[in-house]
């Protein structure tokens, strides 16, 4: 990714106050990384401070408020890549095919119907009960509009009852409403339905509305009759989590974190013209979504598309004259539209992204119609700008040559045809203007992250967007994890602690320098956690060190340095209750997966803005890393295979990550611990079978065994080696 000449300081300049800013990627400034000091030194940043933050406030909104006809079909979203490796074959595009057509602003609607139901897997819908909903939710509903509670206007008040005749009884019929909504939604849905229930406070909220479900009688719903801002705070826990009533600790965790922040659904919306890298940045930025809890999912029009018609036979079905091809791209655009605030309505997830070119001002207010104004939910969109012809033929040639509308294809083809298409879309498209457009809240990225664009930005779910996409590039390069070598305490069984390597452990910290110095890694950094089995194992690779707190193995607390047999028998309940729910279960004052996550996400951020970097560190922090790169759900993520004496190799392919395991050839013991069939039972084989055996879980990548000639060889000359610490 090239380097911005202008730059930022910490998180850019950006000032959630400041309705447009420009923003320079931070990539390559050593303030903006979260842990890390050294990265600075590393980085050639042309690290001017101060983001340009050209705050305009651009107040008048001339967007036309007449009903909206989609006009052009924005689908878009062959299957993606990163758009990384140069390819000998490339072919140069025509620098026409490339330029951004600002032009063309008064173009016509073509028809649209709202039908065209698509044979895709979609979940079945519950809808919401409003009391599950966020109160800009409920207010959206007609039947929930007028009255607001009288003791802080909130929602909680409907003007759904009849017999309201004061607002005070408005008030309590509202209330009444909403009791009986969660007296329905406590029998009916969901709170074991929410995605996060797995939240050991979520828990407790569960098990107590589960009480509730189970004795709930007329008493306790009366209790219910007032707003929750009168509630007693023992009432209140027991309601459905809202963001009135989510009570978030000084350092929440992940759960319950997500539902504080992602209460209103969000839409993202996706703009730009074809080959522009938009399917990579939704596919990329759900897993990150995701990963940190917030339960996104991709809606792609041209997945639509290809399931509602194998029309395509050229790029002419993309000219703005075919009409009958223009008629199934605007019933894809609208069913797309219609799932993804469907899915968001039934609970289900909290973010839906719409990857689609939705490139014309039309489209766009139509989107904004239907997502905030008709549900309330917040729409940001993202448009990717592109005028580098190098990173737009990378992209054709990377991913749409592979696209399904091109089986059997002759590359050559494939590229002419497919800069027709663009051509197409550009004769209509229209950049999103902050004039006319005033009233919608998006980010620019230009060529692949070079300078970013922020305007009206609304909250907290949009930062992070904002930032992570600030940092992510497409720059060709490798992630190697491993764990540390053995250890005294693997040998014993023993879990956490800080102890030395085996002498096995030693083995393979030789092996590890060799192998690394044979790989010849352009730019290498390595990073360990703080602790000594890790320090230990990189001592003689020769490369830029760093050391990260952030990576050091789970806190077991009072657990620390037992065996799992020794923590069954001294603490039964707590041993069966990590293998119910091993994501979630948090060690007695210590950590849970959950929570390395939310450790992690610095590093992760890091993680992708460098280069070529080897992380040494632990089984379940690097469990947590490989579910990153691996969209691994939290059911999967602690029981990820990562053993002893074993490189994993990450290079990141297309929309996803070529995985390798490279076991070097020293024995250590096996520390995994598979899921057990019986809870809290040491004894059984687990479920999944991988005890002992080195295996690529799921195919997810292959084994390779490197031989005795690579890993008995000579170090290579190393580079510097520089320590840093990060906290
Ligand atoms: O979550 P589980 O499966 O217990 O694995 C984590 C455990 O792995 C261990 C080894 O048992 O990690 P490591 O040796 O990589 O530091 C423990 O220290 C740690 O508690």
């Amino acid at each position: 990714m090239a380097q911005s000449t202008a730059t930022s300081p910490r998180y850019a300049g950006f000032n959630p106050l400041s309705p447009t800013q420009t923003l320079s990627n931070p990539a390559m400034d050593p303030d903006s990384a979260p842990l890390s000091s050294s990265a600075a030194a590393a980085t050639t940043a042309t690290a001017s401070a101060a983001a340009t933050a050209t705050a305009t406030a651009t107040a008048t909104a001339t967007t036309s408020a007449q009903p909206q006809k989609p006009e052009e079909i924005e689908e878009e979203g062959a299957p993606h890549p990163e758009l990384t490796k140069t390819n000998s074959n490339r072919k140069t595009l025509s620098a026409g095919s490339s330029s951004l057509n600002d032009q063309n602003h008064n173009q016509i609607d073509d028809d649209e119907d709202q039908v065209g139901t698509l044979p895709l897997p979609l979940p079945s819908i519950n809808k919401r009960t409003p009391a599950l909903l966020h109160p800009r939710l409920i207010r959206s509903n007609p039947s929930y509009t007028d009255d607001l509670c009288t003791c802080c206007n909130c929602a909680y008040s409907s003007s759904s009852s009849a017999s309201s005749t004061s607002s005070s009884s408005s008030a309590s019929a509202a209330a009444s409403a909403v009791a009986k909504q969660l007296a329905r939604s406590v029998t009916a849905t969901s709170i074991m339905d929410m995605p996060y229930n797995t939240s050991p406070s979520l828990r407790v909220r569960t098990t107590s509305l589960n009480q509730l479900k189970k004795t709930a009688d007329l008493a306790i719903e009366n209790e219910l009759h007032v707003c929750p801002s009168v509630m007693s705070e023992e009432l209140r826990k027991l309601l459905p989590p809202t963001s009135e009533t989510v009570m978030t600790k000084p350092f929440p965790i992940r759960g319950e974190r997500t539902i504080a922040d992602c209460t209103t659904p969000h839409v993202i919306a996706m703009v730009g013209l074809p080959a522009r890298g938009k399917t990579f940045i939704s596919k990329k930025l759900a897993r990150y979504l995701n990963w940190i809890g917030i339960a996104t999912r991709v809606f792609n029009l041209g997945e639509y598309r290809r399931h509602a018609t194998t029309a395509y036979k050229s790029h002419e079905f993309f000219r703005a004259d075919n009409e009958e091809a223009m008629a199934i791209r605007n019933r894809c655009a609208n069913q797309a539209l219609h799932d993804s605030c469907e899915w968001l309505l039934s609970g289900q997830g909290s973010i839906a992204v719409f990857d689609a070119t939705n490139s014309t001002r039309d489209r766009r207010q139509l989107i904004h119609d239907i997502v905030v104004k008709q549900h309330g939910f917040r729409l940001f969109f993202v448009e990717s700008i592109c005028d580098d012809p190098q990173i737009i033929e990378q992209n054709i040639l990377e991913v749409k040559v592979s696209s399904p509308d091109y089986l059997n294809m002759n590359t050559e083809l494939v590229v002419r045809d497919f800069l027709q298409r663009i051509e197409h879309y550009e004769e209509r498209y229209q950049p999103i203007d902050e004039v006319t457009e005033a009233h919608l809240s998006f980010m620019k990225v230009y060529n692949a992250g070079k300078k970013v664009v922020v305007y009206n930005n609304e909250g907290h779910v949009e930062s992070r967007i904002v930032y992570y996409l600030m940092n992510i590039h497409i720059t060709p390069r490798t992630i190697y994890l491993t764990r540390h070598g053995e250890s005294e305490y693997n040998l014993s069984g023993l879990i956490g602690g800080d102890s030395n390597l085996s002498a096995r452990g030693h083995q393979y910290a030789n092996a590890l320098s060799t192998f690394i110095a044979h790989q010849q890694i352009d730019g290498l950094r390595v990073w360990t956690s703080w602790m000594k089995r890790a320090i230990q194992t990189v001592a003689d690779v020769k490369a830029p060190q760093e050391r990260w707190k952030a990576l050091n193995e789970i806190d077991a607390g009072h657990c620390e340095e037992m065996t799992y047999e020794q923590i069954k028998e001294r603490f039964p309940e707590e041993f069966k209750a990590r293998d119910v729910n091993k994501f979630a279960y948090r060690y007695p004052r210590g950590e849970s997966y959950e929570d390395l996550v939310a450790r992690l996400e610095p590093v992760i951020m890091e993680l992708e803005r460098q280069g070529n970097v080897l992380v040494v560190s632990h089984q379940a922090v690097l469990r947590c890393l490989f579910a990153y790169f691996l969209d691994k759900s939290a059911d999967e993520l602690p029981y990820l295979y990562v053993p002893l004496h074993t490189v994993i190799k990450l290079t990141p392919v297309a929309y996803g990550c070529k995985v390798e395991h490279i076991k070097l050839p020293i024995d250590a013991v096996d520390t995994h611990r598979p899921k057990p069939k019986i809870p809290g039972d040491v004894s059984q084989p687990g479920l999944d079978g991988l005890s002992g055996e080195l295996v690529a879980p799921d195919g997810v990548g292959k084994v390779l065994i490197v031989g005795d000639d690579v890993a008995t060889a000579t170090n290579g000359n190393g580079g510097r080696v520089d320590m840093q610490a990060h906290q």
